[in-house]
């Protein structure tokens, strides 16, 4: 596989309005999936494509900090489901009454239904002890990380395909479980696979849990405490 393979000439004309429609389509369609999945394996090729896309992520210092666990052993992803059955037990005592009940009804991993997990990891000691803009901030080679788990998750949508991020569960044994070496760090539990349907909105807010909060709420000017300067950019975000 090269760096060529999404190669087009004129790359630095704007994209057509297709292209970026198509874009906007992934971002806005893209969903986490737990409940949908479909038994289908995912072709080859389409898996190559998709770990391509992770593996474009930009990364601190060009680090390329991941690694791709392709798990399709049925006993590790047994293991790994027995980790998450655990940590989900003493995660729903974070609620009381109603919303306990409304917790425990949510179906939040599809680790056995769908036909492949993927662990998205993170070599911390990638690069040496120098990475170039990773001085300050050390953490920045899991946010990379973070970028590559993003590609995965849109160019999958735009494939039709569904991901599950699963973090329920104890980093410490997913890694032992995974026979990581001490310097790889788990990052993202992602569930694969073809889905029955997309859901129009995430499933916690269909369910009721929580909603979208409304952008311009989150919008800000140059300081916390100061609005946005240009009215223009205030009344297209409040458009919504
Ligand atoms: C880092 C991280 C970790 C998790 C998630 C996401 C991310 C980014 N999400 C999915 C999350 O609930 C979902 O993204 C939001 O509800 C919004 O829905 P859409 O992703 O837009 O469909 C998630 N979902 C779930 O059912 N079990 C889980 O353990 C997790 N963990």
């Amino acid at each position: 596989m090269t760096d060529d393979r999404t190669h087009r000439p004129n790359q630095n004309r704007p994209f057509s309005d297709e292209e970026t429609s198509g874009l906007y389509r992934a971002i806005h369609e893209r969903r986490d999936v737990r409940s949908q999945f479909l038994p289908d394996p995912i072709p080859p090729d389409v898996l190559a494509r998709l770990l391509d896309a992770a593996h474009h992520a930009p990364s601190v210092g060009f680090m390329q900090p991941w690694d791709f666990l392709v798990i399709d052993s049925k006993s590790v992803r047994s293991a790994v489901l027995s980790i998450f059955e655990e940590e989900n037990r003493k995660a729903a005592e974070n609620y009381e009454g109603e919303r306990n009940a409304q917790y425990k009804s949510l179906k939040l991993q599809g680790i056995l239904e769908s036909p492949i997990n993927l662990c998205i990891t993170c070599d911390r000691s990638r690069g040496g002890s120098h990475v170039l803009g990773r001085n300050s901030i050390v953490e920045t080679d899991l946010f990379s990380t973070c970028l590559a788990v993003q590609n995965f998750w849109l160019a999958a949508r735009a494939e039709g395909i569904g991901v599950g991020w699963v973090s329920i569960l104890d980093q410490e044994k997913l890694a032992k479980t995974l026979k990581l070496p001490e310097h790889v760090y788990p990052l993202a539990y992602l569930c694969l696979g073809f889905v029955s349907e997309f859901l129009e909105q995430p499933e916690l807010q269909k369910k009721g849990w929580r909603s979208r909060l409304p952008l311009a709420d989150l919008v800000r000017g140059s300081t916390w405490g100061e609005s946005l300067t240009e009215p223009a950019l205030e009344a297209e975000i409040r458009k919504g």
